[in-house]
C-alpha cells in the first residue's frame, strides 16, 4: 500500500525539553499503525504535530505524497486527517445529534445526519444514539460518538491518542474491531496505547519512540512482545512483575497469587482501619447510584473492586475522598467518622487518594510539580511563617528521580508534563503521606507505561505491608488480580462477592458477578 503518512527528520522542543528528534515514520493506507513508547516519549506530541495542534520546529511530513504542514486542527481536518483525542471532546449537555451537527467541517443537517450515521453504524459496527444526551451515556458509548464524529468527516488518516484508557474489556475489542475495519477500507490508523495485547490484536506495523527518537520501527510480526518491551522502556518481561506479564496476554493472571488472609469477620481479624455503612447516593433520575454499600478495610489488606463503569464504583471514591456528599450512611477511618468531613481533615486523618480524574481533582495544572508534590502538605516547608521553597524543591527532586517522572525539573508548570507523568506526581504524592493508614486509588495505572505500571504496584504492595488499608478501584481485571487479597464486584450501586484471586475460576467469578450473576 502506498505510504499514506510520511515524516522526515521531525523535531520539537519545549523550553528546554526536547519532545521529538529526527523522528522518521512511514504510515501506509490500510494499516493500523501502533505509536508506543514509555511516559513522556513523545506519543502525544507526535499526534499533535500531525493534526496541527503543535507546529515541527524541523523536518518534512507528506501526507498520501504531498507536502503536508498543517497550523491548526481545521487545516488537518479539511486534507483528510482526523483525531480522537485521550480526553473527550464532546459537550456533556448537548445530544449526540447536536455534539455531532457542531463538529467542524461535516457541514450536516439535521436530515443528513441520520442517514450518514446510519450508514457509519453498519459499516463499522458502532451504535450511537443520536437523541441520548451525552451526559448521560458510558464512557465507551462515549467513545463510540467521538468516532463516530471523526468518520463523518470521511477522513483518510486517523489519529487515536491512547483512546482505549477509559474503557472496559468489552468496549476496548469494540475499539479495537473498529480501527480494523477503519484500515481495511484503505484509510491509515495511527493508535496510540501501552497496552501489548492491544498492539497484538490491531496492529500491522509499529513505532516505538523513546525519549522523543525512534527506538524501533517496523511490522509488528519482526518484534516479539520482550522486543517491544525494551525497546519502550528498557526493561525484559522477566524483570517485571510476573503476573502482570501474564494478564498481558493469558487469562492465566492472578493464578498462584499469594493472597493474605484476611478473617472475614471483624472479631477474627485485625479491627478495621476503614469502616463503610449503608453508603448512599441518589443519581440524578431518582434511581440510588450507591444503594447501601457495606465495606471494612483492615490494615495491610489489599480490596479490589472491579465492575463495568457506571455501576457506583466512581461514587463511592468521590463520597469517600469528599468530593461527593452521600444521601445517606458513614465512612470512618480508625474510628473518627469522616462521612462530613472536609478533603484536608479526611488527609490529616491518613486517607491518600488517588483520584480517578486527575486532571480535575487529582492535581492544579497551573501549578509547578513540586507544588503539586506537596499539595496540602505546603506547612512541612514553612519556616518562621515563609515558605522555603528551596528546601521544596530540593525534596521535589528527590521525589522526581525515585519515582522516574520526566519533567525538566521541580519548577516544570504540571501542564506541560505528559498525561503519564502526571498521573505519576499524583500517585507519588499520595503514598508519601504520613501517615498514611488508608490509600483510596482510582485507576492507578491509567495511563502509565508497563514500566510505571510495574513500579506502581510494587509501591501499592509496599504501603499495604506498612499497615495501610488499601482500596484499588480499576478497569484493568489483571491488575486486581495481580495486587489484591479480596475483589468486590460494583453492580447497580452495591458491592457483590468477595472473589478471592487465586482461587481457580476466580477470573469467571467476577465475569459472572459483573453481569449480576450470585458469585
Ligand atoms: N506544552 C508543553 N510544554 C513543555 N513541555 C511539553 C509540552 N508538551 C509536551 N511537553 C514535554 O514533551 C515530552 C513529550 O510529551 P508527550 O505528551 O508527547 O509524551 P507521551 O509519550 O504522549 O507521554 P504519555 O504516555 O505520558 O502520555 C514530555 O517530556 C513533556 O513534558
Amino acid at each position: 500500500m502506498e505510504p499514506a503518512l510520511e515524516l522526515t527528520g521531525v523535531g520539537k522542543t519545549f523550553g528546554k525539553v526536547r519532545a521529538l528528534d529526527a523522528v522518521d515514520l512511514t504510515v501506509r493506507a490500510g494499516e493500523v499503525h501502533c505509536v508506543l513508547g514509555e511516559n513522556g516519549a513523545g506519543k502525544s506530541t507526535l499526534c499533535n504535530l500531525i493534526f496541527g495542534s503543535a507546529v515541527l520546529d524541523e523536518g518534512d511530513m507528506r501526507l498520501f505524497g504531498e507536502t503536508y504542514r498543517p497550523r491548526r486542527p481545521a487545516e488537518a481536518l479539511g486534507l483528510g486527517v482526523a483525531m480522537v483525542h485521550q480526553h473527550f471532546s464532546l459537550v456533556p449537555t448537548l445530544t449526540v445529534a447536536e455534539n455531532l451537527l457542531l463538529a467542524e467541517r461535516t457541514r450536516l443537517r439535521m436530515p443528513d445526519l441520520t442517514g450518514r450515521v446510519a450508514a457509519i453504524e453498519a459499516e463499522y459496527g458502532l451504535k450511537v444514539d443520536l437523541a441520548a444526551q451525552v451526559a448521560d451515556l458510558p464512557v465507551g458509548e462515549r467513545q463510540s460518538v467521538e468516532i463516530v464524529k471523526c468518520l463523518l468527516r470521511d477522513p483518510r488518516l486517523v489519529l487515536l491518542d491512547e483512546p482505549t484508557a477509559v474503557l472496559g474489556p468489552a468496549e476496548v475489542e469494540a475499539l479495537l474491531a473498529t480501527c480494523r475495519r477503519i484500515a481495511d477500507t484503505g484509510r491509515a490508523v495511527v493508535l496510540v496505547t501501552h497496552k501489548l495485547g492491544e498492539i497484538e490484536r490491531a496492529g500491522d506495523a509499529a513505532t516505538v519512540l523513546r525519549g522523543g527518537r525512534v527506538a524501533g520501527s517496523g511490522p509488528l510480526a519482526d518484534f516479539t512482545k520482550d522486543e517491544l518491551v525494551e525497546l519502550m522502556v528498557g526493561r525484559h518481561l522477566a524483570d517485571l512483575d510476573p503476573l502482570l506479564v501474564a494478564g498481558l496476554d493469558a487469562e492465566a493472571a492472578g493464578e498462584g497469587h499469594e493472597v493474605h488472609e484476611f478473617a472475614d469477620t471483624a472479631e477474627d481479624g485485625p479491627a478495621p482501619v476503614v469502616s463503610v455503612r449503608g453508603l448512599r447516593v441518589r443519581g440524578a433520575h431518582g434511581a440510588d447510584v450507591l444503594d447501601g454499600v457495606d465495606l471494612d478495610l483492615r490494615p495491610g489488606e489489599i480490596v479490589g473492586i472491579a465492575g463495568v463503569e457506571g455501576n457506583g464504583q466512581s461514587e463511592l471514591v468521590a463520597v469517600l475522598s469528599g468530593a461527593l456528599a452521600p444521601d445517606g450512611g458513614a465512612f470512618s477511618l480508625d474510628g473518627t467518622d469522616l462521612t462530613k468531613a472536609a478533603p484536608a481533615a479526611r488527609t490529616a486523618a491518613g486517607l491518600g487518594v488517588i483520584p480517578e480524574d486527575r486532571h480535575h481533582e487529582g492535581c492544579l495544572p497551573g501549578m509547578t510539580v513540586a507544588e503539586n508534590l506537596f499539595l496540602g502538605r505546603l506547612a512541612e516547608f514553612r519556616r518562621f511563617g515563609l515558605l522555603d521553597r528551596k528546601a521544596m524543591r530540593a525534596r521535589a527532586t528527590e521525589v522526581i528521580a525515585e519515582h522516574g517522572i520526566r519533567a525538566s525539573g521541580p519548577d516544570a508548570p504540571m501542564r506541560t508534563l505528559s498525561g503519564g507523568n502526571q498521573q505519576k506526581v499524583v500517585v507519588a504524592r499520595e503514598l508519601a503521606l504520613d501517615p498514611l493508614r488508608c490509600l483510596i486509588a482510582a485507576q492507578p495505572t491509567r495511563g502509565l507505561d508497563i514500566g510505571a505500571v510495574d513500579a506502581v504496584l510494587s509501591r501499592v504492595r509496599d504501603a499495604a505491608a506498612s499497615g495501610a488499608a488499601v482500596l484499588v478501584v480499576s478497569s484493568e481485571l489483571p491488575e486486581l488480580l495481580t495486587l489484591c487479597d479480596r475483589v468486590m464486584v460494583a453492580y447497580r450501586g452495591r458491592l457483590l462477592g468477595p472473589v478471592t484471586p487465586g482461587t481457580p475460576g476466580a477470573r469467571d467469578a467476577i465475569g459472572r458477578l459483573m453481569l449480576g450473576a450470585a458469585a
